[in-house]
């Protein structure tokens, strides 16, 4: 297991000097995994996920800065060399092997003692529930069991640096991800190892990590627990990526503690004295915006539809050119098509250019 520095890490699959950033697909980027941490790297297709991953596995060498395990340089050596396990989208197993002999040859391979390697491998098998068919020819068993085999291949090693998963799940049945998913958890606690799960669904990545690293375009926006990136997303895309609806990000003009959207005020929690140049934005999750009956001093809006999700309502709400989703409290019905917009203004965040801006409290302020 290894900690692992990335040092002003970049990559371009162009070659050449002052390429512009939109060349970089994955632009400079400093940040420390923890050993033993369950780190998940969000975000949809094309955001340059992969990329990052080749660079930690070796795969692709960065076009520029350094990649550091337990403080040693890496940035040079082979995956081999480095000591990294990898599960992929698709099972990566022999077919003519028994379940026993795939999982064990990560360990044969390294010249493992034979005693430990029994150990090891009933100990994986037992963890995926595998054990029933360890005598069995690979070739025999169906799309998910062969891919419980490739992720005990990538646990089976206790000496990795870290293991990387790429989308794992994808070719498990709908069914089977959820308890996969909750069993790579356990996993995770149970062998302590640095593991990183590249995925692009945000369900996969907030039930598996401690630390979700969310990328766009080619950047680290945000990397937290998943507490932090709903209650307080550094970067509108996260605030728009994580959540379901996602959060309400519309223009405003801030000014102290307050913010003017659609023509009506807004308090904040807050004081933004000083607001950087740029787009201004607010957002606010629709968890935290409340459909409630008109009264003087509150926004008024269209209702254009509900939503019944089972546990939870929401409302869609259309105020002028801006369009808000809302928390329908419990038997709560607006009469008529207006309702009023109740916002808790300590959930309210403003951002300059997509960028969270820090405000003041009042603490602060006084
Ligand atoms: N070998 C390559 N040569 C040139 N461009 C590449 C190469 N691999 C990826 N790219 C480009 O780099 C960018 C990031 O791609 P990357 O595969 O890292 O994203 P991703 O988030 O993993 O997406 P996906 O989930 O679709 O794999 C994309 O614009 C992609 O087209």
């Amino acid at each position: 297991m290894a900690r692992i520095d990335l040092v002003d890490l970049a990559h371009s699959y162009l070659v050449g000097d002052d390429l512009p950033p939109q060349a970089y697909a994955l632009k400079p980027v400093s940040m420390t995994w923890r050993q033993g941490g369950a780190y998940a790297l969000l975000g949809p297709s094309g955001c340059g996920k992969t990329t990052l991953l080749n660079i930690i596995s070796g795969i692709v060498t960065p076009s520029r800065g350094k990649i550091l395990f337990d403080g040693q340089d890496v940035t040079e050596l082979s995956t081999r060399d480095r000591n990294i396990a990898q599960v992929f989208q698709f099972p990566v197993i022999y077919d003519t092997m028994t379940v026993r002999e795939n999982l064990a040859f990560p360990l044969k391979n390294r010249g493992v003692p034979k005693a430990d390697i029994a150990k090891r491998v009933a100990e994986i098998a037992d963890l995926l529930d595998l054990t029933p068919n360890l005598n069995r020819k690979a070739t025999r068993l169906t799309a998910d069991a062969k891919q419980k085999i490739s992720l005990g291949r990538g646990l089976v090693r206790s000496d990795v640096a870290a293991i990387l998963f790429d989308e794992p799940l994808t070719v498990i049945d709908p069914h089977l991800k959820w308890e996969l998913r909750s069993k790579l958890k356990a996993l995770h606690r149970a062998l302590d190892l640095t593991m990183i799960y590249v995925t692009h669904d945000q369900t996969e990545a907030l039930t598996f990590a401690d630390t979700v690293v969310v990328m766009h375009d080619g950047r680290v926006v945000q990397s937290g627990t998943p507490e932090e990136l709903f209650e307080r997303p550094a970067h509108t895309f996260v605030g728009y990526f994580i959540g379901s609806p996602g959060m309400n990000i519309v223009p405003a003009e801030v000014k102290g503690r307050e913010a003017l959207v659609a023509g009506h005020r807004v308090p904040l929690a807050r004081s933004y004295d000083k607001l950087p140049s740029g787009k201004i934005e607010i957002g606010v999750r629709p968890e935290f915006v409340h459909l409630t009956a008109k009264a003087p001093g509150l926004m008024t809006g269209r209702v254009e539809r509900i939503d019944d999700l089972g546990r939870i309502r929401f409302a869609s709400v259309r105020v002028g050119d801006v369009k808000f989703a809302a928390r329908v409290p419990d038997g709560f019905s607006p009469s008529g098509d207006e309702a009023a917009l109740r916002f808790e203004p300590s959930r309210i965040h403003v951002y300059a250019d997509s960028e969270i801006v820090e405000g003041s409290s009042l603490e602060q302020v006084a």
